[in-house]
C-alpha cells in the first residue's frame, strides 16, 4: 500500500483514546487507513503506551482533556475530518454521581457535536450501547433482535439514560450546517457487552477466582442469553464506518448500528468460562444453594450499604440491583445492518478473538488485581 505524503491527508480524532475500546480504535485505525495523516487521541488520562506510536508514519497526537469542557473539546475537534467519540463514563456500580455520569455522557456529546459545527468536521461515529435499547426495566427479554425489533425503551439508571440521551442528540444532528456550509454526517454503534485484551470487569473476576481459590460461583441461571463482542470487532466496525461515511452518507447518516461478530449467544458467566476455563478457573454451578430471590437480597442489601457508607468510603461491588436485573435478562443480536450498509464483516473469527483474550488473561495472570 502506498504510504505516500499526497495519500495520507486525513486527521482523525478519537475521544476516549486510551480507554479498553478507544486503544483498539487507535491500534486499528493506523493499521487500516492508510490515509491517516493525523491521529490525536483525547483522554482525560494519557497512556504511556502512546509513545511506542509516535515514531511511525502517522503524526500521533495525545491530548489529554476534559470532554465536558467546551472549549478543549474545540480545540482539539478544529482541522479534524473525522472524529470517533468513544469518551464516556461506564459506570452501573454507583462509583460516580448521576450529575457526572450525565455531564460527561451528554454535555460531553454535546460539546463534541457543537465543536463538529463551530469547525466544520463533516463526520462524527459515537460509540453508543446496546444499554441505549435495553434491557429495560420491565426485564423484558430481547431474543435475537435488530435495530428494528420493537422494543420498550424504558430506563431508570443513569447509565443507559445518559447514552440513550447523547444517542439521540448525535442522530438529531446529522445533516447539520457546519462551519463551510456542508452537512454534519453522524451515526451511532451500539457494541453489546464488550470483551478482549484490556477488559477490566473479566480482569477483576479472574482475579476473584483465584482468591476464592480457582472458582466462581454461578449466580445467574445458563439459559439467560447474552451477545458480546471481541473488541477488535468493535474497534473494526468504527473504523469502516469512519471510512465509509462520505461515500455513503445518504444511506448511513442518522443510523444506528449494533456491533455484532460470531462470539457465541451464552449466558455472561458461562461465556467469560471461555477465558477464564482455560486459565484455570472453574465454575460451580450453585442454582440451588442460591435463589434468586436471594441474590436480590444481597444485591439490595449492596445498594443500601453503598448509600449507608457514602459519606465514608466508595463501596461499590459489581452486584447491585441494576446489574443483578441486566446479567439476568435475555439480551441477543442478530442483524447483518452493518454488514448490508457499509460491508461489515468481523475482522477477528471468534477462535482468533477468543485466543486473543485467553493469551490476555493469562498475562494478566500474577499481575496485581
Ligand atoms: N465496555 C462495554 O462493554 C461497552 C462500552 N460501551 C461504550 O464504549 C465507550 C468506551 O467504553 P470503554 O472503553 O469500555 O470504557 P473505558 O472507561 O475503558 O474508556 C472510556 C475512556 O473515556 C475517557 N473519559 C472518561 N471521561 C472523560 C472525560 N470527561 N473527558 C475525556 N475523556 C474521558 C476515560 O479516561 C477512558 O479512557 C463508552 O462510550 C461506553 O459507553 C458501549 C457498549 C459496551
Ligand atoms: C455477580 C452478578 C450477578 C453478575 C455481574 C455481572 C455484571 C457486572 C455484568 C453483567 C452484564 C454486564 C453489562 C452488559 O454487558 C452491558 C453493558 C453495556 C455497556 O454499555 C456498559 C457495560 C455494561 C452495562 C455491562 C456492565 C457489567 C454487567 C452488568
Amino acid at each position: 500500500m502506498a504510504d505516500s505524503a499526497e495519500t495520507r491527508k486525513l486527521v482523525y480524532l478519537v475521544t476516549g483514546g486510551c480507554g479498553f475500546l478507544g486503544e483498539h480504535v487507535v491500534r486499528m485505525l493506523l493499521q487500516r487507513e492508510p490515509r491517516l495523516y493525523e491521529l490525536r487521541v483525547f483522554d482525560l488520562h494519557l497512556g504511556p503506551w502512546l509513545e511506542e506510536l509516535k515514531t511511525g508514519p502517522v503524526q500521533v497526537t495525545a491530548i489529554q482533556g476534559d470532554v465536558t469542557q467546551a472549549h478543549e473539546v474545540a480545540a482539539a475537534v478544529a482541522g479534524a475530518h473525522v472524529v470517533i467519540h468513544t469518551a464516556g463514563l461506564v459506570d452501573v456500580f454507583g462509583r460516580a454521581s448521576p450529575e457526572t455520569i450525565y455531564e460527561v455522557n451528554v454535555q460531553g456529546t454535546k460539546n463534541v457535536i457543537e465543536a463538529c459545527v463551530q469547525t466544520g468536521t463533516r463526520f462524527l461515529v459515537y460509540t453508543s450501547s446496546m444499554e441505549v435499547v435495553g434491557p429495560n426495566i420491565k426485564g423484558h427479554p430481547f431474543y435475537r433482535g435488530n435495530e428494528d425489533t420493537p422494543y420498550e425503551a424504558i430506563h431508570r439508571h443513569p447509565y443507559p439514560c445518559s447514552k440513550a440521551q447523547a444517542e439521540r442528540l448525535v442522530l438529531e444532528a446529522n445533516g447539520r450546517k457546519v462551519h463551510g456550509g456542508l452537512s454534519l454526517v453522524t451515526c451511532a454503534l451500539r457494541p453489546t457487552g464488550i470483551y478482549g485484551e484490556g477488559h477490566q470487569i473479566m480482569r477483576d473476576f479472574y482475579h476473584q477466582g483465584l482468591r476464592l481459590g480457582g472458582r466462581l460461583f454461578r449466580a445467574i441461571p445458563a439459559s439467560v442469553e447474552h451477545s458480546r463482542v471481541y473488541v477488535g470487532n468493535v474497534a473494526w466496525m468504527h473504523v469502516l464506518v469512519a471510512q465509509e461515511l462520505e461515500q455513503r452518507a445518504a444511506l448511513m447518516g442518522g443510523q444506528v448500528y449494533f456491533c455484532y461478530d460470531e462470539s457465541p449467544y451464552k449466558s455472561y458467566e458461562d461465556f467469560n468460562m471461555e477465558f477464564l476455563g482455560p486459565c484455570g478457573l472453574r465454575l460451580v454451578d450453585t442454582r440451588l444453594l442460591v435463589p434468586y430471590w436471594l441474590l436480590m437480597l444481597l444485591a439490595t442489601l449492596n445498594a443500601l450499604l453503598q448509600w449507608l457508607l457514602r459519606p465514608l468510603l466508595l463501596y461499590a461491588p459489581l452486584l447491585n440491583p441494576y446489574t443483578l436485573a441486566v446479567a439476568n435478562t435475555t439480551f441477543t443480536v442478530s442483524t447483518n445492518k452493518a454488514q448490508r450498509h457499509f460491508g461489515y464483516k468481523p475482522l477477528f473469527s471468534w477462535e482468533d478473538s477468543r485466543t486473543r483474550t485467553i493469551r490476555w488473561v493469562q498475562a494478566v495472570e500474577g499481575s496485581a488485581p
